[in-house]
């Protein structure tokens, strides 16, 4: 997302995959459970911010969705009799006022996709063992709001999304009398009291210093309709897409429509002949390279049209190449050549040993190849192996890894994984996200050997297509 002077996205942070097989950089079935996760925002700010005004907002738009609210509020510490005496003593603001531990673990279980129990808040018999404890089952979006819930770096980390809400400390204090006054029938000598001994310092010293942490900084809380709409829609956007796309901002997969599922279940049918298969992949090649083309830089150009108007538009990226690794790459060359009239396309053969070593054989790069953005063809993401080898060989011959786009049509999650986590700088654009690798390392349900199916060197396609004759 762009930056624009109202809200400020600087981009998602990555997560780690904790279990992985010991010695391989696969992660294991319940790891890649792991993507199937909750999206996490975290809404910071100071106290009369309109942290909650803008989680209600956020919550009412994003109705079709399953989300939940969990106030940081619900983590104060119960005071014991002794503070409870000398209450106009203690410090709401202070991160330790928090039972950080507990609100972690109950993140955690509901990134998890389990159900807890979260204690209801008394801010006037400040209790947090009010009876019955609020019940709250998994969601698809989880919105956890509170002044300094980005202090603890592991509450961060579960986070994919963090906004902080900022709102000038007149409005902020002006709010603040008023509810308190109101809502907690406290005096308004004690509000100010507190707010000079306790509240104000605290913002400036534990509050106002985490945000930093934030994606986005909304100025007017809940008065800022723009920022609340591109937030929601961001969020959208993020549930509509694979899993895996949340976990790593640099793998795209192009939206899907029912023509590309009908293509897809084309070439992945075993009984689809030849010519059908070369047929659907080579449309299915051609959207891949269309997408991964509009990931290339470009400059702004202004032409005159035969009406004489200016049309304001853009030149393309013109240094560029293609390089296929041989040999169902290979197949991707012709839709390349066909976007980019007279493209460079250089070649890397890479040998498989076995079921994990490989070996480079043969690569015929352009001489200037460090000087170009490099769009490597591959139609099948597995394992990841090969591609690491290919991108490795690019990365020693000078090019940035942000320079590289991989290009394929069908990425197992594992592969994604590999390379995504080794390079985290070069962009995936892919069409579909399979189920992962059978014990051969093949992607299931996958389409069987690319190459062989689309070069007409597969024995079974063969008798498909004499059978047909
Ligand atoms: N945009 C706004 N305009 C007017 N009053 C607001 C606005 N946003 C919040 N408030 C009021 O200010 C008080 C504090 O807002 P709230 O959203 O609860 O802040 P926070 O959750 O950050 O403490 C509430 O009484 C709320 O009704
Ligand atoms: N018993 C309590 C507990 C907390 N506070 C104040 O609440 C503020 C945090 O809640 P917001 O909704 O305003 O974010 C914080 O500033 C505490 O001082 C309190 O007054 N009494």
């Amino acid at each position: 997302m762009e930056c624009s002077s109202e809200v400020h996205f600087s981009g998602f942070h990555m997560e780690g995959l904790e279990e992985r097989k010991a010695g391989t950089e696969e992660p294991t079935t319940s790891a890649i459970d792991e993507y199937k996760q909750p999206f996490v925002i975290g809404v910071a700010g100071g106290s009369a911010s309109g942290k909650t005004a803008v989680c209600d907002m956020i919550i009412q738009q994003l109705h079709d969705q399953r989300v939940v609210l969990v106030n940081q509020d619900s983590f104060y510490h119960n005071l014991t009799e002794e503070e409870l005496k000398r209450v106009q003593e203690y410090n709401f603001d202070h991160p330790e006022a928090f039972d950080t531990e507990r609100l972690v673990s109950v993140l955690d279980k509901l990134k998890h996709s389990q159900a807890v129990d979260i204690p209801k808040y008394d801010f006037k018999g400040y209790k947090n063992n009010v009876f019955p404890a609020r019940r709250v089952n998994p969601a698809d979006v989880i919105i956890l709001e509170g002044i300094l819930v980005f202090h603890d770096p592991r509450v961060r980390a579960l986070m994919n999304m963090k906004i902080f809400v900022d709102t000038d400390a007149d409005v902020r204090l002006a709010r603040r009398i008023k509810r308190d006054t109101a809502d907690n029938a406290r005096n308004i000598e004690a509000v100010l009291d507190q707010y000079s001994k306790f509240v104000k310092p605290a913002f400036d010293d534990f509050i106002l210093p985490t945000k930093k942490y934030a994606d986005i900084i909304i100025p007017r809380g809940g008065d800022n309709h723009v920022a609340i709409d591109l937030i929601v829609q961001h969020i959208r956007t993020k549930l509509g897409q694979h899993d895996l796309c949340k976990i790593y901002p640099n793998l795209y997969v192009i939206q899907s429509t029912f023509q590309i599922r009908g293509m897809h279940t084309l070439i992945r049918d075993s009984q689809t002949k030849k010519h059908d298969f070369v047929f659907y992949a080579d449309r299915l090649i051609r959207l891949v390279v269309e997408h991964g083309l509009g990931h290339l830089p470009f400059t702004e150009k202004q032409v005159i049209t035969p009406t004489g108007s200016v049309y304001s538009g853009v030149d393309f990226c013109k240094r560029l190449c293609g390089v296929s690794i041989i040999r169902s790459g290979e197949s991707m060359e012709n839709a390349l050549r066909a976007c980019c009239k007279g493209i460079k396309i250089g070649k890397i053969l890479i040998h498989r040993e076995g079921d994990n070593g490989q070996q480079l054989i043969y690569e015929k790069l352009p001489n200037d190849i460090s000087d170009r953005h490099v769009l490597l063809l591959d139609p099948i993401l597995g394992t990841g192996n090969s591609a690491v080898q290919a991108i490795s060989l690019l990365l020693k011959k000078g090019v940035p890894e942000s320079n590289i786009i991989f290009l394929n049509l069908i990425s197992a999650p594992q592969g994604v994984h590999v390379v995504c986590k080794r390079f985290p700088r070069i962009k995936i654009v892919t069409s579909e996200i399979d189920i992962g690798l059978n014990e051969d390392f093949r992607v299931i349900p996958g389409m069987g050997e690319f190459g062989d199916r689309y070069f007409g060197t597969d024995d079974d396609d063969e008798q498909v297509e004499s059978r047909s004759r």
